[in-house]
């Protein structure tokens, strides 16, 4: 059977996320870092969950929330991921299935439980997230179909690959395979203190040519660059040879290519009510203006026409029809 086109492939941990709303108290009591991403084991897990509020469980993953974003705007979407043969892991698929995204990964049938991400909400709508790998840890570069790598225009990689170990030989398959097939590959940072822990390879990977894009927020990018002070990322950045798109939240995103700089203002929100997920739609959006040919400040502007759906509610997937918002914007035909 011939493979389907494949406009965005996204590569990431699969997860099902498991959120509350908490306040600052709890993230002290917890020792939580209060907007990161901390790796977390199952005890810790079963104590996060045991100790906090009433929850919500939406399936998530970085890149998962990409496809599912570029997938609601009207783009064809394939994820890259491992979940495990229990419930969570059905959930996740069906989620995926439900929204034409192709998934084909055959999940595992032993070890680790699917991965959840345990996500406090404070009443500034921050997210902090605690992330039990789980069976992520089982992806591995056989997990990476050439055919479907192939056939996707647009390849893209999360940071976070970097932490279960056999990933990130999927994530080098994955970018070979692309290439080769003149296809682009971009990268998303994923998290500052990921980039902490791999900066050299980050960097590495946007020098020696395995990127095409790099997308950030600007306190990730500060993290690649080791500095405090935005300016100077910023311009570290315009000396690469990439794309690059940076978040800055309400101040909107900055899209760097060849030198230049193209500011553009956030969406309006009417109240944030929880950032999880916000990076993952302003990819989705941005892709998908790639994808349907549209100029860079439109992409970027699809971008955070998608964030602003996705922080307006809990959890880091759609509810709104993104498609008719953006047709409503004339950003869409
Ligand atoms: O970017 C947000 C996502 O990161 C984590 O991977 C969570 O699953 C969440 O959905």
């Amino acid at each position: 059977m011939s493979q389907t086109r494949i406009d965005v492939l996204t590569l990431g941990n699969a997860i099902v996320d498991v959120l509350a709303h908490t306040d600052e108290a709890f993230l002290l009591q917890k020792k939580v870092h209060k907007g990161a991403m901390q790796l977390i084991d199952e005890t810790r897990a079963e104590e996060l969950y045991a100790d906090m509020g009433p929850a919500i469980i939406v399936s998530g993953g970085s890149g998962a929330n990409t496809a599912a974003g570029a997938a609601a705007l009207g783009v064809k979407a394939g994820f890259i991921g491992k979940v495990k043969n229990d419930e969570t892991g059905k959930l996740f698929a069906h989620d995926l299935k439900a929204i034409d995204v192709h998934y084909d990964v055959t999940p595992a049938e032993d070890g680790p439980a699917t991965a959840r991400s345990f996500i406090l909400v404070t009443p500034d709508g921050e997210r902090t997230m605690n992330t039990y790998l789980g069976a992520c840890q089982n992806l591995t570069p056989d997990d990476v179909k050439p055919e479907t790598v192939r056939a996707s225009s647009i390849v893209y990689l999360e940071g976070y690959l970097w932490d279960p170990p056999a990933a990130k030989e999927a994530f080098r398959k994955a970018v070979r395979i692309a290439h080769e097939a003149g296809n682009q590959v971009a990268l998303t940072l994923s998290d500052a203190f990921c980039v902490d822990r791999y900066r050299d390879e980050f960097l590495g990977l946007m020098r020696d040519g395995s990127l095409d894009i790099l997308f950030a927020n600007i306190h990730e990018l500060q993290s690649l660059y080791g500095t405090s002070d935005a300016n100077t990322a910023l311009a570290a950045l315009r000396e690469e040879k990439v794309l690059g798109v940076v978040t800055r939240s309400a101040e909107g995103a900055l899209v760097v290519s060849r030198g230049e700089t193209l500011a553009v203002p956030a969406f309006p929100v009417e109240r944030v009510v929880d950032t999880t997920g916000a990076g993952d739609l302003f990819a989705a959006g941005f892709l998908a203006g790639l994808v349907k040919n549209l100029d860079l400040a439109d992409c970027a502007r699809l971008g955070g026409l998608a964030a602003a759906e996705i922080i307006s509610h809990l959890g880091a997937r759609p509810q709104a029809n993104l498609k008719e918002l953006a047709q409503q914007e004339g950003l869409l035909g």
